[in-house]
């Protein structure tokens, strides 16, 4: 589903990304790990283009996702804030998306049910602006609204920071079922190792932009992770 190829992103002659090779295939729940400033939102932000490569490429169902737009009819994620549009309240911003994904108002109505409990009454039908939510409550947004639309992929960036324990559970829960009912494609980078390894099949390790560990999530993996980063 995602092939990268000889990828490089290098700022002021710096290189803060190099991944010579990774195959994301359909389908996988992808965890990438990494600390501060190891490359992992770079990366996603490449997969989605937008920051351009130095070079090398990053394809979507075998076609460069710089020079097509195919990809943004399947692909939802949230990485941060700016993806939002803060002037609206969450009800505005699921009936903008809603009509933008040809949803009926019953289409909606269910859609936005599946996160009733996650949203536990603080989000929706309150005409707060999204721009005055708290940090966690603008997250539920961006990651509901990247559910939106049935995306065969998506990418979201540390979605389990600033939610409370409950709300990462009833996250967790929620991305673990949709991978299942909708075979999605998952990649999620988090430095909750807990919350990733539970969710990941597949744990990627980033340090200084290098593929450092590429693991098939096992009982031992989030010991072998802890060991790692205390060793870091
Ligand atoms: N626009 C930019 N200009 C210069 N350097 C940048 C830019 N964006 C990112 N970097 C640098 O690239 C490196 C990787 O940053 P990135 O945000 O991808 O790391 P990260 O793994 O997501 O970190 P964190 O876990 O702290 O979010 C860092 O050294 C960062 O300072």
């Amino acid at each position: 589903m995602i092939e990268v190829k000889e990828l490089s992103k290098k700022y002021k002659g710096v290189e803060v990304v190099n991944i010579p090779q990774l195959s994301i295939p359909k389908g996988e729940s992808f965890g990438l790990v990494g600390n501060n400033g190891a490359g992992k939102t770079t990366f996603f932000r490449m997969i989605l283009d937008l920051v351009r490569p130095t070079s090398g490429s990053v394809d979507s169902k075998a076609v460069n996702v710089a020079k097509s737009e195919d990809w943004k009819n399947y692909t939802g994620s949230f990485l941060d804030e700016s993806f939002l549009i803060d002037y609206l309240t969450p009800d505005e911003y699921f009936e903008f998306l809603a009509s933008l994904h040809g949803y009926s108002t019953g289409d909606l109505k269910e859609f936005l049910n599946r996160f009733e409990e996650l949203f536990n009454d603080e989000i929706t039908g309150k005409k707060k602006y999204i721009r005055d939510l708290s940090k966690g409550n603008q997250k539920k947004v961006g990651i509901a609204a990247a559910l939106m639309g049935n995306p065969e992929v998506i990418l979201l960036d540390e979605p389990f920071a600033n939610l409370d324990p409950t709300t990462q559970i009833r996250l967790k829960n929620i991305l673990k079922e949709w991978k299942e009912t909708h075979q999605l494609t998952m990649l999620i980078s988090s430095h909750d190792l807990n919350h990733v390894t539970e969710v990941c099949e597949r744990i990627v390790l980033l340090e200084k932009g290098q593929i450092k560990q590429d693991i098939h999530t096992s009982e031992s993996t989030l010991k072998d992770l802890e060991e790692y980063f205390a060793a870091y």
